[in-house]
């Protein structure tokens, strides 16, 4: 089936699902999002773009960010950045504090908020958290080649005032030695990459380094094919929290989501692929996005776990 019929049918069949999970509501300018919003954009290996539903408006990127802050983190100290965050699915919900203590500062995986801490505060060094933001907003940008991406200032804002549990998460794995630059500096770089607004059109488009072993098209060569690989194994184990292996089960792709309701999907070698619909399921992962990912798995047979088709 054309990619565009395959998206118009789902954003479709979309449309009438009345179970759509709950709308995130620590803060109010996520709390009023439309429920009954959905969007989807596949990018494909050989350069085409399809998109159907609300594919173009921007929404609140939030954990999505994380795939972004770790290419970076990666890109500055390289491979010691696993000195100081670990590669092991936490089993435990996005904003969890209990495993610090016991395993000393050092966060399971990079896409919890702990481990997402800790990749700010390396990028953050030798920056000012301005210039911090500026670098993660110009990657971005270029990655999706579209200089209209922004931070929603009233998201960061808001994150800021109600970010007591992410505060209280810098505080603790900065007693353990394991942040550098300083809290309140970590928080404010953290609550803005969060806060970066994207529709699912351009962050399809972002994401195409992560299914083309680490070359954009339009960015040239973000990370060896060898990095892509690694990100794209960290989404698959940890980009849903305590659900990424419910998940792995169910779409078969690396995948990871924010509390915003967009999930990016990767299928390395085929397509990279945004959905966004704003109501969360138990984990706090879109629950519309994830069965929406579900049919585009299965209708293109695009699961890692499927047989290798020519
Ligand atoms: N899962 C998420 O998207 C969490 C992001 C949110 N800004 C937080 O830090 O709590």
């Amino acid at each position: 089936m054309p990619y565009d019929d395959l998206l118009a049918d789902i954003a479709a069949d979309m449309r009438t699902v009345t179970d759509r999970g709950r709308v995130a509501d620590y803060i109010p300018s996520l709390g009023s999002v439309d429920p009954a919003r959905f969007g989807i954009a596949l990018c494909t290996a050989d350069g085409s773009c399809h998109v159907a539903g609300d594919a173009d408006l921007p929404f609140s990127i939030q954990s999505i960010s994380k795939v972004f802050a770790l290419t970076l983190a990666l890109g500055k100290v390289g491979d010691a950045l696993w000195s100081r965050v670990g590669r092991e699915p936490s089993g435990s919900a996005f904003n969890s504090i209990v495993q610090l203590e016991r395993e000393e500062g050092i966060p399971r995986n990079p896409f919890i908020n702990a481990g997402a801490l800790v990749c700010t505060d390396v990028h953050l060094a030798g920056h000012s958290p301005r210039e911090a933001i500026g670098e993660i907003l110009r990657f971005v940008r270029g990655l999706a080649d579209d200089n209209d991406i922004v931070v929603d200032e009233t998201v960061a804002r808001s994150e800021q005032e109600q970010g007591f549990r992410n505060a209280a998460l810098a505080n603790y794995i900065r007693s353990f030695g394991n942040l550098q630059q300083p809290v309140d500096a970590v928080l404010g770089t953290y609550f803005h990459q969060c806060a970066i607004a994207m529709s699912c059109r351009q962050l399809a488009l972002a994401g195409r380094y992560l299914m083309l072993g680490g070359r954009s098209p339009g960015a040239g060569r973000i990370v060896t094919p060898q990095r892509a690989r690694r990100i794209n194994a960290i989404m698959l184990t940890c980009g849903h929290y305590d659900a990424s292996g419910d998940f792995a089960f169910r779409v078969g792709l690396p995948g990871k989501s924010g509390v915003g309701g967009g999930i990016l999907a990767v299928a390395p070698g085929r397509g990279s692929i945004a959905v966004w619909s704003p109501g969360l399921n138990a984990q706090g992962n879109s629950q519309l996005g994830t069965l929406a990912l579900e049919r585009v798995s299965a209708a293109l047979g695009w699961s890692i776990f499927d047989p290798v088709t020519a």
